[in-house]
This record gives structure tokens, sequence and C-alpha cells, in this order.
């Protein structure tokens, strides 16, 4: 038997939903680029899920389902309110509240695709309500009910903020949803397909992704960075911290990348963003000290900047919440989860490699009293 740590360059299933190629990204063969600067995030969605991008009527249709189906069963707002609102992490409180959501689904367990794709849907559009309502919840508002003649990324801001957000905004998050809605095989993808090769069902497997994205080598890596940036403080401080890190081995969140070696196609989307909204909000020192950290990594390590790395700088500056910024993502790539889930029940065949063994030879068993 041979192993590879961290299944580097391991194939482990064929996929139709997304691909990196030759450090190009592309969802259902369409270009990253081209779907960040065209698309809305209903239409994605809808790409992911059905293999083809939309019709006009298509798109209506999808994104007014989704629209109505974003208010959340009272019980799971109940929850949210149960919680130590001092000490839970949003990612938690979306782990467990996604797991209370599918007892509420009376189609919990129906596999039929039909129902599949129904629970997706479901789920898809409860997803920004969830995280909201526990945003305000531990601000000691109430939450706001999602408006039905809202896009997804317009419904975020306002269930976040209660008010209606600005166009730019709203286009700012849109774009963050597209670029971070699907990515091959990471890690909590591929946790989500795991848990449903079981024939698990849709619930179990997207509150087991949640959990691997919260880790910071994945998608926690984006509040990591800015809790880096604001102990840096200022510009002129940024690279002796850097240096300092390194010094203690320390990994520099939001660098380095398992397949982008040249770097990662979305990172550039999310730096001209950086680079407008910071400046727009007169925080461009955040911008700049993110570009310093950038490219003194690239010179020294060799390590490109990733997906993580200017997202925390745009989502900073819309206002939100350091540690709101996974939950976002959780948002977005709950989508490339279902596409993925969808998928796997489509062909399924259960998820099961094996494991060197390199503990002791056989031993023999002694009685207690005799150890
Ligand atoms: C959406 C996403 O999930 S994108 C990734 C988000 N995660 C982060 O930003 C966390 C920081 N980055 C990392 O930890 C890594 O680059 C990962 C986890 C993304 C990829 O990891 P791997 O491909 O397994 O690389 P691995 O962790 O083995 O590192 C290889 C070498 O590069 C170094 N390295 C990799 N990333 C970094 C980093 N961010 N800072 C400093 N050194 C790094 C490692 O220390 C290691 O050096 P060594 O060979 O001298 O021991
Ligand atoms: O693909 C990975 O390993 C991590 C990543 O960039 C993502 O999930 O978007």
């Amino acid at each position: 038997m041979t192993t590879t740590k961290g299944l580097e360059g391991v194939v482990a299933t064929q996929s139709s939903v997304s691909s990196i190629i030759d450090d190009q990204l592309t969802y259902v063969g369409y270009r990253i680029d081209d779907l960040a600067e065209n698309s809305s995030f209903e239409e994605v969605v809808y790409l992911l899920w059905n293999l083809k991008l939309p019709t006009k009527s298509e798109l209506d249709t999808f994104k007014a389902e989704l629209a109505s189906n974003m208010e959340l069963p009272e019980a799971v707002i109940d929850h949210l309110r149960s919680y130590d609102l001092s000490t839970v992490h949003p990612m938690a409180a979306l782990r467990t509240a996604v797991s209370i959501l599918g007892l509420y689904d009376e189609e919990s367990d129906v596999m039929e695709e039909a129902a599949n794709k129904r629970k997706a849907l479901r789920l898809q559009a409860k997803i920004a309500t969830i995280v909201t309502a526990f945003a305000r919840i531990r601000q000691g508002k109430e939450p706001v009910k999602p408006k039905k003649d809202l896009g997804f990324a317009a419904n975020f801001l306002y269930m976040l903020n209660g008010e209606e957000a600005k166009d730019v905004e709203v286009e700012a998050i849109n774009k963050a949803l597209v670029l971070h809605a699907d990515h091959e095989l990471n890690a909590s993808t591929f946790t989500a397909r795991v848990c449903v090769a079981t024939l698990s069902d849709i619930y179990s497997g997207v509150t087991a992704a949640i959990g691997a994205l919260k880790g910071p080598l994945h998608g926690g890596a984006n509040e990591r960075v800015m809790k880096m940036l604001t102990d840096i403080g200022e510009e002129e401080n940024a690279i002796p911290h850097i240096k300092e890190k390194i010094a203690n081995k320390e990994k520099i969140m939001g660098m380095g990348h398992r397949v982008y070696k040249n770097g990662d196609p979305r990172a550039k989307h999310l730096k001209r963003m950086s680079k407008e909204l910071t400046k727009t909000s007169g925080q461009s020192k955040w911008y700049n000290m993110s570009v310093k950290i950038e490219d003194f990594i690239k010179e020294e390590k060799g390590l490109p900047a990733n997906v993580d790395f200017y997202s925390a700088s745009v989502y900073h500056s819309l206002g939100i919440d350091h540690d709101l910024f996974t939950p976002i993502f959780a948002t977005s790539r709950v989508s490339g989860w279902l596409a993925h889930i969808l998928e796997q029940y489509d062909n399924n065949r259960l998820i099961r490699p094996r494991a060197e063994y390199v503990g002791p030879k056989t031993q023999d068993y002694k009685p207690i009293e005799d150890r």
C-alpha cells in the first residue's frame, strides 16, 4: 500500500460541476471570470444544479422559488435564541441550525431525486436567513424577514442590516457569492460527498460540510486574515509582523493553496473589489497592507494569495462582523455542496479508502491485573 499525505494529487471522483485545469476555474465549463463579471448568484446556482445556464424565464422562476422559500420555521429561530450568544461562533450556530432545520423538513429522509432537488432549494434559500437571523439575535435585535422582491444578495444584506443596501454593496456581495460557489473537490465538498455516499440525507451532508469549512486551513481562513490585519494595525508594521510569523513557523492566513501554485483565479476579482471598496469607505490601509503582505509572501515563499485573502478586507469594508466572513462563504458554497451531493446520489458508490497501518505489531492481550 502507498499513502499520500492529505490525499494530494489523488483523483477521488469524476464530476461535471466545476473544474480546475491549468490554474483556470470553470463552473460547468464557464470561465469564472465571465461568471464573476456577468452573473447573478441565482444564475450560478441554477447552472451548478442543472449543468446549463437558465433562460430568462427559467431564471425568473428559480429566483422566485428561492425568494419564497427563505423564511425559517419559527422553531429554528427559537433554537438560535437559545444558544449562549456571548460565546457561540456563527459557524457553529450555522452548523447546528442546518441540522435542526432537517428536523423540520418532512421530506428530510425521502431519497427520490425530485425530493432531493426540492430540499436543495429549500436549504439554499434558508441558509442566508439563518446566518443573518443569528447575527441579529446576538445583537439583541429581531430577525428581519426576507423580501420576496429582492434577489439573494440583496436579501442577505437586507436581513443583516434591516434596511435595503446600496447597489454597489449588493453587487459586491453578489460577486463574492459567485466566486465562492464551487471549487471542485475541496475539503468541505469532499466531506459532503463522503457523508451522502453512505446514502445519508442532504441535511447530514451539508452539516458535515459546514464543519469542514469552519477550519482555519479552509473557509475559516478569511476571518483569520482580518484578525491578522487588525493585529498589524498600520501599514508600516506589516512586513515586520509577517517576518516574525514566518520566523515562528506560523502560517500566513489567506496564502497558499493545495491546487493553485501560480495564483488563485478568484483572488484578482476580490483584490479589485477590495481596492475599490476600501477606498470608498476611507479604509484603504487594509488594501494597501494586504498588497504588501501578498507581494512579500510571493517573493519569500513563492505562495500566492487564495480566495480568502482579499475577501477579508472586502467584507470588512462593507461593515460586516469578522466572524460572519466564513458563514458568508458557507452561504455561497452550499450551492456547490448541493450540486455535488445531487451528483453523488446520481451515480453513487460508498467512499471508503484504506489506511496503511503503522501501529504496533500484533500484541498479546494481558489481563488488567498483569499490566
Ligand atoms: C478556500 C480555501 O480553503 S483556500 C485555503 C485557505 N487556507 C489558508 O489560507 C490557510 C493558510 N494556508 C495553508 O495552510 C496551506 O497553504 C493550505 C492548507 C491552503 C494548502 O496546504 P498544503 O498544500 O497541504 O501545503 P502544506 O500545508 O503542506 O504546506 C507546504 C509548505 O508550504 C508552507 N506553507 C503553505 N502555506 C503557507 C502559508 N500560508 N504560510 C506560510 N507557509 C505556508 C508550509 O509551511 C510548508 O512548508 P515546509 O514544506 O517547509 O514545511
Ligand atoms: O479547493 C480548495 O482546496 C480550497 C478552496 O480554494 C475552496 O474550497 O474554494
